[in-house]
C-alpha cells in the first residue's frame, strides 16, 4: 500500500495490465432522438484514456448523465458508445450496470487497451449519497482509480470522492489537471491585466464568483440580465427589465467594493431594448438609463461593445462567464458574438478562458472555440473553483 499511495500522478503510475477506474463527466446533451447535439466532454476524455489505452491498461469507464431517480432508460449512456469508439479508435464494449456481477464478469475481459463504458452511475441512488458500500463496490472492480470529471468535481459522490478512499493510488487525469491549471492559474497567478467578463440573467447566481474576482482582477466587466439591477441600484429607470429588486443593496456594495479595491467596474454605456421577451421583438439602441417604460434591455449596446473591446485590448488575461444578452434570440446576439470575437483575437497575446455552458455555446456559435487558449468543460465546478473554494472531487486525489 505504502508503495502505491507514492504515486501522485498519472505518468507515474504503473499502467500494463492494471483495471483502471476512470470516472469522466460525459454529461452530453442528447436530442429527442438520443442523439448528441453537442460531442465536447466526450472529446475532451479522450486524451486521459487514450494515454491509458496506449500503456497497456485496461480501462473501465464511469459517467452520469442527466439527474435520473432510479433506472431511468433515457439517462442510459448507451447513445454514447458510437462516438466514443469513433474517437478512441476500439469498440468501446458496454455493461448493462456499473456494480455487481455481471460488471465484474465484464471486467475480467477487457483485454490490455480495452474500453467498457459502465452504465449511468446516478441510476443508483447511492452515487449522489456518497454511500461507502457503494464506493466500495465501485472501487473493487479496479487497481487504480483515475478522476478526469472535472465537470463533477464539485459534487461529492460515489464516483468523484468516496471511491477515491478504498482505491489508490487515487490521480487526476489529464482533462483534471488541464482546467486546473488554467482556473487556479489564470486566478491565482495572472499575467496581468487581468480581466473579468461575467454575464448570465442573475447577479444572485454570479455573487460569490463576482465578490471572489474583486479581490484579484483589474478589470470587471459586467454584462447580461444581472446589470439592471446595478442600474436601478445607481437610480437608472430600467423599464421592464430583469431586475432583483432584493439584490439593490448588494449591487451598491459590490460598486463600492470595486472602488475601494482599485478595480474598475465596466457596466453598458448603451443597451439594445426590446419590448417584449421574443426573437421577433421590435427592438432599438438606447443610453442605458433611458430605458422607457415597457421596454426591456436584452443585449449591451454598439457603444458598450466599442468600449469594452478598447478596455480588453489592454489587458494579458481574461476570464469570461456568462452571456452579454439574451443571445438565443438572434436579434440580441451581437453582444455575446462581439466579446467571443474579441476574445479570440486576443488569444494570441494573452490567456483567455472561457467558463459556462452559454458563453461557450455563444464561442462554439461563432466557430471561435478553438481560438481560445482554454474553454472549460465545467459550469458549476469552474465557478466554484472562482469562488475560491475546494473541489471534493480533487481534494480526495492522492495529489490534493
Ligand atoms: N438582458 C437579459 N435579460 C434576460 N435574460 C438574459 C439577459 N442577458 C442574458 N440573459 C440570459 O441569461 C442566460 C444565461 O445565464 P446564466 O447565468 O445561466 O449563464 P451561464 O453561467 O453562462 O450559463 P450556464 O448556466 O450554462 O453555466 C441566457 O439564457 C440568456 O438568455
Ligand atoms: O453538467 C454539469 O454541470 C455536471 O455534469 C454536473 O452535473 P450536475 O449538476 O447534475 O451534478
Amino acid at each position: 500500500m505504502a508503495t502505491k499511495k507514492s504515486v501522485s500522478s498519472l505518468k507515474e503510475a504503473d499502467l500494463k495490465g492494471k483495471r483502471v477506474f476512470v470516472r469522466a463527466d460525459l454529461n452530453v446533451p442528447l436530442d429527442d432522438t438520443f442523439k448528441i447535439t453537442d460531442d465536447t466532454r466526450i472529446r475532451a476524455a479522450v486524451p486521459t484514456i487514450k494515454y491509458l489505452m496506449s500503456n497497456g491498461a485496461r480501462v473501465i469507464l464511469s459517467s452520469h448523465l442527466g439527474r435520473p431517480k432510479g433506472v431511468t432508460p433515457k439517462y442510459s449512456l448507451k447513445p454514447l458508445v458510437p462516438r466514443l469508439s469513433e474517437l478512441l479508435g476500439v469498440e468501446v464494449k458496454m455493461a448493462d450496470d456499473c456494480v455487481g456481477p455481471e460488471v465484474e464478469k465484464l471486467v475480467a475481459g477487457i483485454p490490455e487497451g480495452g474500453v467498457l463504458l459502465l452504465e449511468n452511475v446516478r441510476f443508483y441512488k447511492e452515487e449522489e449519497k456518497n454511500d461507502p458500500e457503494f464506493a466500495k463496490k465501485l472501487a473493487s472492480l479496479a487497481d487504480l482509480y483515475v478522476n478526469d470529471a472535472f465537470g463533477t468535481a464539485h459534487r461529492a459522490h460515489a464516483s468523484t470522492e468516496g471511491v477515491a478512499k478504498y482505491l489508490k493510488p487515487s490521480v487526476a487525469g489529464y482533462l483534471m489537471q488541464k482546467e486546473l491549471d488554467y482556473l487556479v492559474g489564470a486566478v491565482s497567478n495572472p499575467t496581468k491585466p487581468f480581466a473579468a467578463i461575467v454575464g448570465g440573467s442573475k447577479v444572485s447566481s454570479k455573487i460569490g464568483v463576482i465578490e471572489s474576482l474583486l479581490e484579484k482582477v483589474n478589470i470587471l466587466v459586467l454584462g447580461g440580465g444581472m446589470i439592471f439591477t446595478f442600474y436601478k441600484a445607481q437610480g437608472y429607470k430600467v423599464g421592464s427589465s430583469l431586475v432583483e429588486e432584493d439584490k439593490l443593496d448588494l449591487a451598491t456594495s459590490l460598486i463600492e467594493k470595486a472602488k475601494a479595491k482599485g478595480v474598475s467596474l465596466l457596466l453598458p454605456s448603451d443597451v439594445v431594448i426590446a419590448d417584449k421577451f421574443a426573437a421577433d421583438a421590435n427592438s432599438k439602441v438606447v443610453p442605458a438609463k433611458e430605458i422607457p417604460d415597457g421596454w426591456m434591455g436584452l443585449d449591451i449596446g454598439p457603444d458598450s461593445i466599442k468600449s469594452f473591446s478598447e478596455t480588453l485590448d489592454t489587458t494579458k488575461t481574461v476570464i469570461w462567464n456568462g452571456p452579454m444578452g439574451v443571445f438565443e434570440f438572434e436579434k440580441f446576439a451581437a453582444g455575446t458574438e462581439a466579446i467571443a470575437k474579441k476574445l479570440a483575437e486576443l488569444s494570441g497575446k494573452g490567456v483567455t478562458t472561457i467558463i459556462g455552458g452559454d458563453s461557450v455555446a455563444a464561442v462554439e456559435k461563432v466557430g471561435l472555440a478553438d481560438k481560445m487558449s482554454h474553454i472549460s468543460t465545467g459550469g458549476g465546478a469552474s465557478l466554484q473553483l472562482l469562488e475560491g473554494k475546494t473541489l471534493p472531487g480533487v481534494l480526495a486525489l492522492n495529489e490534493a
